[in-house]
């Protein structure tokens, strides 16, 4: 088996646009319909499993609109995979892209309002997600679809379920509490409840959504540079959540009121907290027409391009080099195509508040002619969009050969798999789901 060979004959792997602690995930592309695609791949010597979990969640999540769309999944001698669609990049990495690394009210507004309905369709399929992050949310691309409120087109998608566990009963009760129950999730974003071992329920994945929302408008969360999940755990407790609302509308302390209001059955009134969100977006005059932070600067990038292109300040652009400070953000960006190579990429790393993987750098260094007309697509980019994601910087090419020399280790043929089930043993990923 060949990593050249396309999965179920299909899906060609092209390159590498994820990496979790659970999988890595690829775009892979269709030879059948002609689209890309995403897959995600998870080993099949790997201890602990997910993967199954996750294709059964959203399996279940797909008449939701905030919910990437199942296509296919299977397995082969190395990895199970699961086959979906290709969505845009995650809040994570799109808030860091923003000049402050923060999101203005309007767009946490808007992107909250989804956030609430994607976590409330998983809960009404019986299932908590129980690892609510930014990078656990990306964006639909498609210019289709359109949210019945009238806001931007580009969904914003909820995915990631290698941590979900299932809360209803077979017969449609809520299963009862565990008396002890091991640490789940991201600690940045876990609830209270979850560092102190308690069971989860609805409420915590909206604990974890409140924590969310304070770090998009103030940029981070006062347990930002902590590590150890105790000493999060602690300063969690120190901190109450009416001093993490300061300087925030009053709407967010009746957000985390609600939540601190509900008992471990109580099912969150998912209808409420949108409407707080709403009722404050238009106390504060947004209306259908306000952009996201990302359509901001994308427009501001074109149009500050388009004028220092007409005064030609391109031309001296050399000139600059290493005296940019004083330079806004984009029109740094725009600036960045009259400098040398070396120092080109050193500012947009810098400026894009992104380190790049150092393979790929020195991937692109040793294949420089080869690569040089993805470089200049990547900084055409940069000068029309003002925003570039690292991945996009990846060798297609090198992606499926890394791959490749991963594959040699293993002879033998890759197993059809119906587009149903996956063979896994249930007992070796309980430890994720219990
Ligand atoms: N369908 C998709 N389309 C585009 N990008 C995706 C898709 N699925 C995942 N990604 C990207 O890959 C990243 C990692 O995916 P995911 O969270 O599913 O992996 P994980 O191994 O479970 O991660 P973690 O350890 O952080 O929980 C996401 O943050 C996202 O940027």
């Amino acid at each position: 088996m060949s990593l050249s060979t396309p999965l179920k004959g299909r899906w060609k792997l092209l390159n590498k646009i994820g990496q979790g602690g659970f999988g890595e995930i690829f775009c892979v592309y269709d030879l059948e319909t002609q689209h890309k695609a995403a897959v995600k791949m998870e080993r099949i010597d790997r201890n602990k499993r997910a993967l199954r979990l996750e294709i059964d969640v959203l399996r279940k999540i797909q008449e939701s609109r905030f919910s990437a769309t199942f296509i296919s999944c299977g397995r082969n001698q190395v990895y199970n995979y699961l086959i979906m669609e290709l969505l845009g990049p995650n809040l994570s990495s799109l808030r860091k892209k923003q000049p402050q690394k923060i999101f203005s009210l309007s767009t946490t507004l808007k992107l909250g309002v989804q956030m609430i309905s994607a976590i409330e369709d998983v809960h009404e399929v019986g299932y908590l997600h129980r690892d609510i992050k930014a990078s656990n949310f990306a964006l639909r691309m498609s210019r289709k679809m359109r949210s019945e409120n009238g806001y931007s087109p580009g969904y914003c998608c909820i995915i990631d379920f290698g941590l979900a566990r299932k809360y209803i009963t077979s017969e449609g009760e809520h299963r009862p509490p565990r008396e002890e129950v091991g640490f789940r999730g991201t600690a940045r974003y876990a609830s209270i409840n979850s560092h102190d071992g308690k069971e989860l329920s609805r409420r915590d994945d909206l604990w974890s959504l409140f924590y969310l929302f304070i770090e998009f408008l103030k940029g981070s969360l006062p347990w930002e540079s902590l590590k150890e999940k105790e000493a999060i755990a602690k300063m969690k407790k120190q901190y109450t959540n009416i001093g993490m609302c300061k300087d925030l509308p009053k709407e967010f302390v009746t957000f985390y009121q609600h939540i601190e209001s509900l008992e471990y059955e109580d099912r969150p009134n998912y209808k409420y907290l949108r409407k707080l969100l709403t009722d404050m977006y238009h106390r504060y005059s947004f209306d259908e027409n306000t952009k996201y932070d990302w359509e901001i600067m994308k427009e501001n990038s074109s149009s500050e391009k388009s004028n220092i292109k007409n005064q030609k300040i391109l031309d001296s652009a050399p000139a600059l080099t290493g005296t940019t400070n004083d330079l806004s953000r984009s029109k740094k960006r725009s600036l960045i195509g009259g400098f040398p190579k070396e120092f080109q990429k050193n500012e947009i790393e810098k400026m894009n508040g992104m380190v790049f993987p150092k393979n790929t750098i020195e991937r692109s260094q040793n294949n420089q002619t080869k690569n040089s007309n993805q470089k200049n697509n990547i900084i055409e980019e940069i000068n029309q969009n003002g925003i570039v994601d690292p991945q996009d910087l990846l060798d297609p090419e090198s992606e499926i050969n890394e791959f490749e020399k991963m594959m040699k280790m293993i002879n033998g043929e890759e197993k059809s798999d119906t587009s149903s089930s996956v063979d896994i043993d249930d007992n070796r990923h309980c430890c994720i789901i219990l």
